[in-house]
């Protein structure tokens, strides 16, 4: 007698169906049911607009959040990174799990890091938050680069750098991780160096709030730091009223005193793509106990950064 398969609604993009099937294995497990997968083609999958022109890569999630909530899928996941901070109505994260490397990183020909490609190396990334810090980094470290807009799959990313397009791309380590590509990697950069994006390396489930068993199961997997985390960093984003495709970077980590835990940090970052201003600060205080408190550290960040300015920064799009 077998139970009745749980239907994950998913991307068919290669990291889409990676994350998933990972995801798949998980809530198998916990459930004690089979997981089978539902491929669900978005707008953004198939559209050759750019992304800023269709509404950043919300239309990734809004697809299956129609799935999910047409009941033709039980549970989808999603890149934190691209789910839209405002919750969706009738739907529920029901876990985030164990964040991976929340780093981008850098593949470039000759093996080179970012500090040794040549004048004038030509980065490919088409994440506004990517061009500010590179170009600030550039700055004020007397390199000379030109960040070009790119976009696509990890696969037609790191082409361009294999064709010798581009000196470089950026990518977020994660992506790398799951499409098993994290070998070609030449830099990890340092996150003083590029912050994140908001709840990049991490994964959301998310299903409908009238499921209480599924939600119940798949809170298995949740992990609370990890939700603490990027519960944080997206009610930085939130406060600083910027979407997706804004030039923000957050970051919460813990800061311990060797086994023990001791607070949590939060770092944030807007700037200007040609990297002439950032605003650059970080808070801390207790690791937030709950869903409210973690809430109120991203918008106590946020508060001192518009102080210094950092709405007028915001102003652009992905170009
Ligand atoms: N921007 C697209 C995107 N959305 C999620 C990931 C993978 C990393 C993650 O899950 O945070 C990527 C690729 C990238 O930024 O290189």
């Amino acid at each position: 007698m077998t139970e009745k398969a749980l239907r994950l609604g998913t991307r068919r993009s290669k990291l889409a169906m990676a994350q998933s099937g990972q995801v798949a294995d998980a809530v198998s497990q916990v459930t004690g049911r089979p997981v089978e997968l539902v491929e669900i083609t978005t707008y953004g999958d198939t559209s050759r607009e750019h992304l800023a022109q269709i509404g950043g890569t919300g239309v990734f999630v809004a697809a299956l959040r129609e799935a999910l909530l047409r009941g033709e899928v039980d549970f989808a996941v999603h890149s934190l990174k691209d789910l839209p901070t405002a919750q969706h109505e009738g739907l529920v994260v029901a876990a985030v799990p164990v964040r991976e490397d929340p780093r981008d990183v850098v593949v470039a020909r000759d093996a080179r890091k970012l500090t040794d490609l040549p004048r004038g190396a030509r980065i490919g990334t088409g994440a506004p938050r990517r061009m500010a810090q590179l170009n600030a980094y550039a700055r004020t470290h007397g390199m000379e680069i030109e960040t070009v807009p790119i976009r696509g799959n990890v696969d037609t990313r790191i082409g361009y750098v294999r064709s010798g397009e581009l000196d470089a791309v950026v990518l977020a380590a994660a992506g790398l991780n799951r499409v098993g590509r994290i070998d070609e990697v030449t830099d990890f950069l340092s996150v003083d160096t590029v912050l994140p994006a908001p709840g990049q390396g991490a994964l959301a489930i998310e299903c409908t709030a009238d499921n209480a068993e599924l939600v119940a199961a798949l809170a298995e997997l949740d992990d609370p730091f990890t939700r603490a985390a990027v519960t944080a960093e997206r009610s930085l984003l939130a406060a600083l009223e910027a979407g997706c495709s804004a030039p923000v970077g957050a970051l919460a980590d813990l800061l311990a005193d060797g086994q023990i835990v001791k607070e949590m940090r939060l770092r944030g970052v807007v700037g200007t793509t040609d990297g002439s201003t950032l605003v650059q600060l970080s808070t801390t205080g207790p690791v937030p106990e709950t869903h409210e408190a973690a809430l109120a550290l991203g918008r106590e960040l946020a508060t001192e950064m518009l102080a210094q300015g950092a709405a007028g920064l915001m102003g652009e799009r992905a170009q």
